[in-house]
């Protein structure tokens, strides 16, 4: 299923605020957050777009390029952690700006630790469904059982993910959505010894310094 459309407004404008020109989607689906994207990107910009379903991607494919903005777009049909690792063989090491992530929950973890690697200081990654309808927050016995069945291992990887971000040195902004969509974005924020390095590259995390 996509995002919904203010979903893609609020990446779209995450993308203006950060001049991004390099991105990673990881799950595709027919492409409305892929359009979202290929729209607030200029027009040199590259977007690659993983996802192992090609014929859904082709669903949406017409309406991408009515868009004219296909030429952005590098899709890739295969699992996600196989390109990234490739891409990190490659030499693309800290080479994107953004990356966002609406797949399978399970390897939200594994993907972060590989994005981590392929998105540069002062990049964002952002993760669709943090809240996974509210339910990370309540504990198993508030979950009724009928929701749990449908929802329950999704809530355990995205409170999983959740704890990971909480817990690490990387600035984070939460935000959350209406409908109970979530998306956590977090903003890569650099050590102390690349201080200077961010100053000149990253205008997003000094605006987040603000927020706190
Ligand atoms: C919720 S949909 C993505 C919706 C899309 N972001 C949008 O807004 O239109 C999830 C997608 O993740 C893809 N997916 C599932 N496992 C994957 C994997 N291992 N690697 C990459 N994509 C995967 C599915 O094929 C599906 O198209």
């Amino acid at each position: 299923m996509n995002v919904p459309a203010d979903e893609g407004q609020f990446i779209s404008l995450l993308l203006k605020v950060m001049n991004a020109k390099k991105t990673i989607e990881v799950g595709v689906f027919t492409g409305y957050s892929l359009l979202s994207t290929a729209l607030a990107l200029p027009d040199d910009a590259k977007i690659v777009a993983i996802d192992p379903n090609l014929e859904a991607y082709e669903t949406g494919l017409p309406y991408i390029e009515k868009a004219g903005v296909a030429h952005k777009i590098q899709f890739i049909e295969s699992d996600a952690m196989t390109t990234l690792k490739e891409f990190l063989s490659n030499g693309e090491e800290g080479s994107f700006d953004f990356a966002f992530v609406d797949a399978d929950k399970e390897n939200y973890i594994n993907y972060h630790e590989e994005l981590l690697k392929l998105v540069k200081i002062g990049g964002v990654i952002a993760y669709d469904n943090t809240l996974w309808a509210g339910t990370v927050a309540l504990s198993e016995d508030e979950v009724d059982k009928e929701t749990l069945e449908h929802i329950g291992a999704n809530r355990v990887h995205l409170r999983a993910l959740n704890t990971i971000l909480a817990a690490a040195s990387h600035q984070q902004m939460q935000i959350f959505m209406e409908r109970a969509r979530s998306i956590s974005a977090k903003g890569e924020r650099s050590l102390k010894s690349k201080s200077n390095e961010r100053e000149q590259v990253d205008p997003l995390a000094n605006q987040l310094d603000q927020v706190g």
